[in-house]
């Protein structure tokens, strides 16, 4: 079990809010049933971070922990984390980590000493998952509020529920039952690419486009990036006027046209419009598939560590679709 901070680990502090203060051991000590059950739980705190605060050189050095772990002889592996962030940190495991052992991401909505915290349920259900066969072969998954969600399709989609985690595309892959993993669905694609410490210097960004929106930011970014996401409105769509500079930044750079929507994929020949996806995709933006925007961005931020040709990104973000 790995500990990374967020709210699983935070405590009130002196000079007001909720700031990170718990190790791993901490957290472990404080599930109820967990040193009843079978399970040798081995901890290390790596980060103690809110994670707003975490970058790609963090979860660069957490999947090269993961790997080590598993490769000692674990069965799987637990990491707490934030969860402002955890859909993206989830997703950069499923694509680095290539093992078919579970490798589950927690987190609470609710600190530790708050009524109701959510905390220890979550650490209980996601040290279930993580020992679970039922659980192996589906990649990184996010367990939280009894259900269990692939690293590809999770998103939080709440600012403070406990139900803020959801699945939009297809649903959650299974349901916690009395401490039981029940998965109907696989989400693992067989894909992996490197952890390459190389990501932490490049700059990905991401841009979302709203109405009426000429392109200012954008223009101002300059060649600022090594690559762009462009959470786009509706199926991938831009308004007429950003259509040319978009173009420009994509003959340049990698530039992936997501949707700024939150579920449903990227349409590739539906609207013929100036600025529709059919447009946007003939200049040589590249679809996101099923991947939102933050988690096309590590998709592309990875790929672009590893050296990948634009061919190389096309047929990965196609595995999405
Ligand atoms: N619930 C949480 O963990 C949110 C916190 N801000 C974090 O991501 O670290």
């Amino acid at each position: 079990m790995i500990a990374m901070g967020g709210t699983i680990a935070m405590a009130p502090s002196a000079s007001g809010g909720i700031v990170p203060s718990l190790g791993a051991d901490d957290l472990v000590a404080a599930v109820p049933g967990l040193a009843d059950l079978a399970v040798e739980i081995r901890t290390t705190t790596l980060r103690s971070l809110p994670s707003p605060s975490l970058g790609f050189d963090d979860l660069v050095a957490l999947s090269d922990l993961v790997r080590a772990e598993l490769a000692a002889g674990a069965v799987g592996v637990v990491i707490t984390h934030g969860t402002d962030t955890i859909e993206e940190t989830a997703f950069f495991l499923d694509l680095t980590v290539g093992t078919d052992a579970p490798v589950v991401v927690t987190g609470a909505m609710r600190h530790p000493e708050a009524a109701g915290a959510d905390g220890p349920a979550n650490l209980y259900a996601a040290v279930r998952v993580a020992t679970a066969p039922a659980a192996r072969g589906l990649g990184a998954l996010v367990v939280m509020s009894d259900e269990i969600h692939g690293a590809r399709f999770v998103r939080k989609s709440h600012t403070f529920s406990t139900a803020a985690f959801v699945s939009p595309a297809f649903g959650p892959l299974g349901l916690v039952v009395e401490g039981d993993p029940r998965i109907r669905g696989a989400a693992r694609t067989g894909f992996t690419v490197a952890a390459s410490p190389a990501i932490a210097e490049l700059r990905v960004g991401l841009l979302t486009v709203a109405l009426g929106d000429d392109g200012e930011l954008l223009r101002r970014a300059g060649d600022a990036f090594d690559g762009l996401v462009i959470a786009g409105l509706g199926a991938g769509h831009v308004p007429a006027g950003m259509v040319e500079l978009v173009a420009e930044f994509a003959s340049a750079i990698p530039v992936v046209l997501s949707s700024r929507t939150g579920a449903g994929s990227v349409l590739r020949q539906t609207y013929g419009y100036p600025g529709s996806e059919r447009d946007l995709l003939d200049r040589g933006l590249i679809q996101s598939g099923f991947l939102d925007p933050a988690k096309a961005r590590v998709l592309l931020a990875l790929l672009l560590a590893s050296g990948a040709t634009r061919d190389d990104l096309v047929s990965a973000f196609d595995r999405y679709r």
